[in-house]
């Protein structure tokens, strides 16, 4: 349990969604990453999400651009938490993304990040954020972090001088 699973549409996803991996390693959480595409891999993607709990997975990531349909068939399929990234696309700088991934109907939520980098980066947090809940190292990490950004930010005032 506690892994999270980082899926992404396409390997063109991956200078994104490594911000998202890179986190959840600094955080110091158990993730795999995926490509996994609902249009390009149908089956694929149905034996993932329909078999994410009992393969060990709390919590899915899924990153993808354009007519971004992959974190809402996850969401259709599990009742595990879906937290959506939607990847700048080159036609519509991501809003086609944001939009495609945001726009849920009711009953089957995805929780959808800003578009891009800070998306895929805050996206890492709120799985962190949730698997804290019940795990006090996962928290402390997390105040860790937080803590040190704060630091980051204050000191940043000395490059006024
Ligand atoms: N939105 C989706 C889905 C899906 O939703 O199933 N599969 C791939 N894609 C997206 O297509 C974009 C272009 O992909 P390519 O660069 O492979 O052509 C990517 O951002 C991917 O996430």
């Amino acid at each position: 349990m506690n892994k999270i699973a980082v899926v992404m549409g396409s390997i063109s996803d991956w200078p994104t969604m490594q911000l998202t991996t890179q986190l959840l390693e600094q955080l110091g959480l158990d993730f795999e990453p995926k490509i996994i595409s609902a249009h390009r891999m149908p089956q694929e993607l149905q034996t993932f999400s329909q078999n994410a709990k009992q393969d060990g997975f709390s919590v899915i990531i899924a990153g993808a651009g354009g007519a971004a349909h992959l974190p809402g068939m996850l969401a259709a399929n599990t009742i595990l938490p879906v937290i959506g990234v939607p990847i700048e696309s080159h036609a519509l700088k991501g809003m086609d993304s944001l939009l495609s991934i945001v726009q849920m109907p009711s009953g089957v939520p995805v929780a959808t990040t800003a578009i891009g980098k800070a998306g895929a980066k805050n996206a890492a947090l709120l799985a962190a954020e949730i698997l804290a809940i019940n795990d006090e190292q996962i928290a402390q990490n997390l105040l860790d972090f937080r803590q040190k950004q704060t630091e980051e930010a204050i000191k940043s005032a000395d490059q006024l001088k």
